[in-house]
């Protein structure tokens, strides 16, 4: 099933949006994933499946002093990251408003604070599928860790207290129009909150229950019943199990399989909807080189199996 996405425009056009950015997160080296991902072959790959690819990036963010960012309670870095997102929304909006595809190369999953509010400034009744093993969704009161990777979707709900320094980030993301899949090391807090906000979730305790098909087709009648909204697809490369995926910050083990990973992917394009992707948390300083290649791979075809590639 040939579905090009029924919101972009001919020429079908997919921008990269490289960010090397690690500031949500304390572990040097996701800022190198956009420029291995391009170098181990994305941008031909894409231009294979018969888009127009454009770059953007690698975007040099301008850097905040660690010393006029000091922690807002535990909050790392909060300065610079509102600023790089900010500047995300920026780029992923003005793409998507020229009715491009924009597929954003992270970087930590803060970032999606950005890609998601740059597609909804231009999509306002975009639905999210966010699969990952962490649910991203700690507010400033919850979070343990004080990374901000681990935060974006409470920002994009309007949940928590609110974080002046974050007050660009318009909480358009109603909470029915998110569904996660692959969760499986969510905090005791974000439990609760996922529970007191009605959030779709399921988990890995799902995808084994049910199988990934269902899954996946039970997640979107959740958010996209009549199938007519856009997706904004948010991949976190830790949703994979950590022997497909080595190389990321936080893996944890039991998660998706090589083919269920890639079968989201290509469920996702078949809907013809998909108008944004995220591909986070590819760290190639983390694993042996090996581990790397593999990783690295295994990010760029899962980029391709979202925009068009199939088995046969
Ligand atoms: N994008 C990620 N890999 N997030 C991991 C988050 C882990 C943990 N829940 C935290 O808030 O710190
Ligand atoms: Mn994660
Ligand atoms: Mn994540």
């Amino acid at each position: 099933m040939a579905a090009i996405s029924r919101f972009l425009a001919e020429p079908k056009t997919a921008t990269i949006v490289g960010c090397p950015f690690s500031g949500g997160q304390p572990r040097p080296g996701v800022d190198k994933g956009p420029i291995h991902l391009v170098e181990a072959g994305l941008i031909d790959q894409i231009a294979e499946l018969g888009w127009k690819v454009n770059f953007d990036g690698h975007h040099q963010f301008e850097e905040v002093d660690a010393k006029v960012d000091p922690p807002i309670g535990i909050l790392k870095n909060p300065r610079l990251v509102s600023r790089v997102t900010e500047a995300v929304a920026q780029a992923v909006s003005s793409h998507a408003r020229k009715g491009e595809l924009p597929v954003t190369l992270g970087g930590d999953h803060s970032l999606a604070m950005g890609t998601i509010s740059g597609t909804l400034s231009v999509y306002p009744e975009t639905c999210v599928v966010w699969v990952d093993a962490h649910a991203d969704i700690n507010t400033a009161e919850s979070t343990g860790s004080g990374n901000i990777h681990g935060m974006p979707v409470s920002f994009l709900l309007g949940i928590g207290s609110k974080v002046p320094e974050f007050s660009w980030v318009k909480p358009l993301l109603k909470a029915e129009r998110l569904v996660y899949i692959g969760l499986r090391d969510v905090d005791a807090g974000e439990k609760r909150i996922l529970r007191e906000n009605n959030i779709k979730a399921f988990s890995m305790h799902e995808v084994d229950k049910y199988g990934i098909g269902k899954v996946v087709e039970m997640a979107l009648d959740h958010v996209n019943p009549n199938r007519d909204l856009p997706i904004h697809l948010s991949f976190d490369v830790d949703a994979l199990d950590p022997s497909v995926a080595p190389s990321t910050g936080t893996p944890v083990r039991g998660g998706l399989t090589f083919r269920e990973g890639h079968y989201i992917c290509e469920a996702i394009y078949e809907t013809g909807l998909l108008v944004a992707l995220d591909l986070m948390e590819v760290n190639p300083s983390l694993a042996d080189p090996a581990s790397v290649q593999q990783t690295l791979a295994v990010g760029c075809s899962l980029v391709r199996s979202a925009l068009g590639e199939t088995l046969l």
